[in-house]
């Protein structure tokens, strides 16, 4: 399938670059990726990224991977052994990720020569790494955030592609959609969301550098209603698995999506009235949302907490089950229950702020059906 630029805007909007205008324009200076980040989907992403920069002509080869850097039970670091083996042996075991990744576990020297930025790291790790990034990129660099998660802030709530934007000095799309990663790492067909501020022609070359015929990219021109999309799901799917783990059944479970679809739709125009309704039916949407219900880390990692009735937490249940990768839902719930307490809306959201109070404990996972039995 060809890459797409703009659904929402296609009926009207023809004046947009084609796939190969863009890669002419920039045939004297091929880009330079680097992806910062290396776990499950960050290696995945890697994976696609390296596939696409060997194929056009517009992108420099070698694809480096910045890895935070950590030592295996063997004795080895994990750097060497993805160098040695073309695979993320921890996060990502079984996949070749293509010999042009570079694995690097030099932050400075793996983003010094990037003209394209790709941020895909657990969003709890992104304010650090943002800071050490601080005059050590190029200028002119893009940026893309696969980060699902936000910030929260004195002055409020503050995306990651804010975050990244204002902490560099760079402008910043993101990339988010209905995407297990190790799904896409086997090459089953998913779809994904672009969602750019401005300039129609970064979004369609952050387009080409990901779709695949296995991974089918569309770019829309809602930054915060993609990102705000990618964020909120992970607190519904929190929700979906607290009512698998009390074994409440399919309806329960769409009953969870669909008043979640709701908050997600209200609380992203509340903080941004400028999200538009049709970004929720894209792949960062509902699609996400269902996938994530389904078969998602936070999902599952949320059934074993009510299976448990709350006793175990789930920081514990985190590191037992997921081995190094990371929930974004749990932090989540609670940057959003911080926004909601401090703007007076916690009423408004019913099923976010019972999401917090059961996952903190001060509520047991049944109050999750307790509150759908007052929801209409
Ligand atoms: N895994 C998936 O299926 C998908 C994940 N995402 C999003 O992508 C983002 C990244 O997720 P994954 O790549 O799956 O990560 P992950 O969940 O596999 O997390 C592990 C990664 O965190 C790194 N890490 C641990 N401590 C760190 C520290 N102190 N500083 C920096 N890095 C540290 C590890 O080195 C490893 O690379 C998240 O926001 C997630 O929601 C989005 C779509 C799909
Ligand atoms: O964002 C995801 C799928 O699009 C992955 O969700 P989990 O982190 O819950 O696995």
């Amino acid at each position: 399938m060809a890459p797409a630029l703009d659904a929402q805007e296609a009926p009207n909007g023809g004046e947009s670059l084609t796939p190969l205008q863009v890669q002419n324009n920039n045939a004297s200076h091929k880009s330079k990726v680097t992806i910062i980040g290396s776990g499950n989907w960050g290696s995945v992403a890697s994976k696609l990224v390296a596939s696409n920069t060997l194929r056009l002509t517009s992108f420099h080869d070698e694809v480096r991977m910045w890895v935070f850097e950590e030592t295996l039970p063997s004795g080895e670091k994990l750097t060497d052994v993805i160098n040695r083996n073309n695979e993320n042996v921890k996060y990502l075991p079984g996949i070749k990720l293509g010999k042009n990744v570079v694995a690097d576990p030099d932050l400075e020297s793996a983003v010094k020569d990037a003209d394209m930025l790709v941020f895909v790291t657990p969003h709890q790790f992104m304010e650090g790494i943002c800071k050490k990034l601080v005059g050590k990129i190029k200028r002119d660099a893009e940026a893309i955030s696969l980060v699902k998660g936000m910030e929260v802030k004195m002055e409020g709530p503050c995306m990651i592609s804010s975050l990244i934007s204002e902490q560099l000095g760079i402008s910043c799309c993101v990339l988010m959609g209905a995407n297990i990663a190790n799904e896409i790492a086997v090459g089953k067909f998913s779809e994904a969301t672009v969602g750019y501020r401005d300039n129609r022609e970064v979004a369609e070359k952050w387009v080409q550098l990901f779709n695949t015929p296995y991974f089918n990219v569309t770019a829309v021109q809602d930054v915060e209603g993609v990102e705000l999309c990618g964020t909120l799901k992970n607190v519904v799917a929190i929700a979906a698995g607290f009512v698998d783990g009390l074994e409440m059944g399919n309806n329960t479970k769409a009953a969870i999506m669909r008043l979640g679809l709701r908050e997600m739709k209200a609380f992203s125009k509340l903080l941004s009235p400028s999200v538009k309704d049709s970004t929720f039916f894209e792949s960062c949407g509902v699609a996400d949302l269902i996938t994530t219900c389904l078969g998602g880390r936070n999902r599952k990692v949320a059934e074993a907490f009510a299976r448990n009735g709350g006793k175990r937490s789930f920081d514990e249940l985190e590191a037992e089950m997921l081995q190094g990768q990371k929930l974004q839902g749990v932090s989540t719930a609670a940057e959003v229950y911080e926004v909601l307490s401090h703007r007076g809306w916690l009423e408004l959201f019913p099923l976010f702020s019972t999401v917090h109070e059961i996952s903190t404990g001060r509520f047991p996972p049944s109050a999750i059906v307790e509150y759908l039995g007052t929801s209409n």
